[in-house]
């Protein structure tokens, strides 16, 4: 798009992930449901992370991940979360300029801290999220940037922005910008728990246009129209959105518009690390592509690519050049 300032903005709670590897049996200890994503309050956060071990720490944020994937493959990339203007906060901001996303969100003076998530990874990968939205709860509306939406070919968002009070205000404000600018706004449903939270808000985001693409994991999509029949499934959110984006692990994606279903395959992988962002660096990928005007089923590649590079080590942010990556690929032209 000739007329934009950035390919994609993405909007989201912007949190640091603190990740160690653990077993099933640390995970027991503290009742958590393995795969998914609880919130929790300061001092539920402080007997976790004194229970860890030797942790990772990085910066994350779902929709964050997703950006700072963007910008590594190459395009213009910008991000709107909240932080608390403390250490770590500072950490967050020089992170996700470093990789070189424009990011201005004011920093709160005070208020909650910088908001963490404390991630369990078990040896087959799966991680199991405890997050602490602490500064991030703090988006409002106020944080939204008439101009920088307007200019941003496609808003994305992330379903966990309907946790915390104001944001899905904040939400709501920059879709409404960015189709009066002629702009696409993308949604993830973020994860099954916050699909069932928040099923049928999330249903009439979709069928009264609010959102245009709605990216889903095979859980998500099964969560959202409560059926484990996926064929019925990707039938229903064909009809509900413009353009549906539904990953499925080892068996690719799925992308659904009511002219087309195509599907892309997954890209193997050797060993799973750790598959906290999987579906972020998915999005990433596959939301380059669509900037660029691929069709589908390279978005599709570019999106697993990018999950497989996410995958195979410790952490949500990728650790190579996503764009040499999809170069050698040949997947960039
Ligand atoms: O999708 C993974 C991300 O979700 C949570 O928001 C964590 O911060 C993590 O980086």
């Amino acid at each position: 798009m000739a007329d934009v300032k950035y390919d994609v903005l993405g909007i989201g709670n912007a949190l640091f992930d603190v990740l160690v590897r653990t077993d099933e049996a640390f995970l027991a200890k503290h009742g958590m449901t393995k795969g998914s994503m609880s919130l929790i309050d300061e001092a539920r956060a402080a007997a976790i992370y004194k229970d860890m071990g030797p942790a990772t720490e990085v910066s994350g944020g779902s929709a964050a991940n997703t950006i700072v994937g963007i910008g590594s493959l190459g395009a213009r990339a910008a991000y709107v979360g909240k932080v608390k203007d403390d250490q770590i906060g500072k950490l967050y901001v020089h992170d996700i300029r470093a990789a070189g996303v424009a990011f201005n969100t004011p920093a709160a003076k005070d208020g909650p801290a910088t908001g963490c998530s404390y991630i369990l990874v078990t040896g087959d990968g799966e991680r199991t999220m405890n997050t602490y939205l602490g500064a991030a709860q703090d988006l409002s509306p106020a944080d939204i940037d008439p101009a920088e939406i307007a200019g941003a070919g496609i808003v994305y968002l992330e379903g966990y922005l309907w946790d915390p009070k104001n944001a899905k205000d904040a939400f709501l404000k920059a879709a409404k910008i960015a189709h009066d600018a002629k702009r696409q706004v993308a949604l993830t449903l973020s994860d099954s728990f916050c699909v069932d939270r928040y099923r049928d808000e999330f249903l009439s985001l979709m069928r009264n246009g609010t959102v245009d693409i709605v990216f889903a994991n095979e859980s998500e999509l099964h969560a959202l129209y409560m059926t484990s029949d996926f064929d019925a499934a990707l039938k229903q959110l064909r009809n509900d959105v413009n353009l549906g984006v539904v990953t499925r692990s080892e068996k690719g994606c799925m992308v659904v518009s009511s002219e087309d279903a195509v599907a892309a395959p997954a890209f193997p992988v050797d060993k799973v690390v750790d598959t906290t962002g999987a579906g972020d660096l998915f999005a990433a990928g596959f939301l380059y592509g669509l900037a660029r005007n691929f069709g589908y089923k390279q978005c599709g590649e570019l999106g697993a690519l990018a999950a497989a590079e996410v995958i195979q080590h410790i952490g949500a942010r990728p650790q190579v050049s996503l764009k040499e990556l999809a170069g050698q690929r040949g997947l960039t032209g």
